[in-house]
């Protein structure tokens, strides 16, 4: 079984991130998980933290010279303004004229960022969170319900990733199909594994040029009205075996856990596998996907894809396809309505600075989410204390599988 879990705060000195139950072997370097975390930085239309935040990496176990050792591989990600934060969220406490005393200057007054928030930001955890954990001050929320921790999780999505491709030969790739109303056509062509530069390249990770260009307007009219914008994203996975997942109870279900997977992601409101909610329109002549012998290679072929390469929660050898839909940013510069709890009073929202549309990273997220649920399925069917044992328990799994069923 793998596990993974984060801990961290969005303004603290790093996050981290520890995965466990990974097998020795998998080729991995500091600069594999650099490489990730710039991706996750990319996106027209995010906000000011971007342009500054560099994503410090260290692996701090698990790893040594550049392969898995099968300990826990833990990772740290530095928060490259710590310095402006060190009071606001030290761990331990600290005399009360450090709050209001600036480091810089040592002038006396009041600064912002040590302000009780007592106005909750609606869509956010802002309020809920207040009531839950008896906070009068919502800092402590936001700090760890922001969507900043995603950057630990892309980091060990990105092993997670190596170890797929080295063990399985199994490669993802993410891209944006819609920003607000803004779509890709139904018959775009899909986006590869190797055309992950091209993405990278496009200012919203869009595979389709028209649409991007459309998308990139729709962000910059809705920024100049003041508000933000949701999406929606896919994950592809190429290479995957048959026989991943199972049928014979709920949470075993390979579609149950992506779809938890990527509905833990921080704004994410829907998932879909396959033609998901389109298929619920259509008659069953039209749903499914024939089953017919390929003439040339004798091997057995779906006529289409629609099922996104899950049957029964088990992978069946197509292209899995994975969707999920992003809310709005909830941080509206043109605030939203709310109580400041401190007085009772009607109040407007507390502004954060703020990403206008963060689709074209959330995509990135959601890749390195389906990662980590592909490479705990693959640790769960195939074993394997190293990368050569789980491919070796693959091949003998694919070698047995009766003639007429391949
Ligand atoms: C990659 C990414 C970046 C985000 N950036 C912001 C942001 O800058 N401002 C904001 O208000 N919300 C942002 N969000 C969304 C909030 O974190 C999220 O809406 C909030 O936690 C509440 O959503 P929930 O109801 O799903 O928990 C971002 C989400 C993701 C996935
Ligand atoms: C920091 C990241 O995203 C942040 C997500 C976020 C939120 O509320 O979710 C709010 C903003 O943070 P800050 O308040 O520090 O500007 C975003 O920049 C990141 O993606 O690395």
């Amino acid at each position: 079984m793998l596990r993974w879990l984060t801990s961290g705060e969005s303004h603290g000195p790093a996050l981290v991130g520890v995965l466990e139950g990974l097998p020795a072997g998998v080729r991995v370097t500091t600069d594999d998980l650099i490489d990730a975390l710039a991706r996750r930085r990319l996106g027209y239309g995010r906000g000011a933290r971007m342009k500054f935040e560099t994503d410090e990496v260290r692996i701090l176990g698990g790893v040594r010279h550049g392969l898995t050792q099968g300990g826990p591989v833990a990772v740290e990600i530095g928060n490259a303004e710590w310095p402006k934060w060190v009071d606001v969220m030290s761990a331990d406490p600290v005399a009360p004229e450090r709050l209001t005393v600036d480091a810089g200057t040592g002038d006396v007054r009041e600064i912002a960022r040590n302000r009780p928030l007592t106005r909750p930001r609606p869509g956010h955890a802002d309020l809920v969170g207040m009531r839950k954990y008896g906070f009068d001050d919502a800092r402590p929320v936001l700090e760890r319900a922001s969507a900043r921790e995603t950057a630990t999780r892309v980091a060990l999505g990105r092993v997670a990733a190596a170890f797929l491709e080295q063990a399985a030969g199994v490669r993802l790739v993410s891209h944006v199909t819609a920003i607000g109303p803004v779509a890709v056509p139904d018959d775009a062509v899909l986006p590869t594994p190797d055309d992950v530069a091209a993405l990278d390249g496009d200012p919203v990770r869009c595979f389709h040029a028209p649409t991007s260009a459309a998308m990139v307007e729709e962000i910059d009219v809705c920024q100049k009205a003041g508000d933000t914008l949701g999406g929606v994203v896919e994950v592809l996975a190429y290479g995957l075996p048959t026989g991943l997942g199972s049928y014979v109870h709920w949470d075993r279900r390979l579609d149950a856990r992506l779809a938890a997977a990527v509905m833990g992601i921080q704004a994410f409101k829907g998932v879909e596998i396959g033609d998901g909610f389109r298929t619920a329109a259509r008659r069953g002549s039209a749903a499914h996907d024939e089953i017919e012998r390929d003439p040339e290679t004798g091997l057995i072929v779906r006529r289409t894809n629609r099922a996104g390469g899950l049957e029964g929660g088990v992978t069946n050898g197509e292209v899995l396809r994975v969707r999920g839909a992003m809310k709005p940013i909830s941080t509206v510069p043109r605030a939203l309505a709310t109580v400041d709890v401190a007085t009772g009073e009607p109040a407007q929202a507390i502004h954060q600075r703020s990403d206008v549309c963060a689709v074209p990273p959330a995509a990135v997220v959601a890749e390195a989410m389906v990662a980590l649920v592909l490479a705990d399925a693959v640790v769960e069917k195939f074993g394997g204390d190293s990368v050569r044992e789980v491919a070796r328990n693959l091949e003998a799994y694919l070698e047995a599988v009766p003639p007429l069923q391949r």
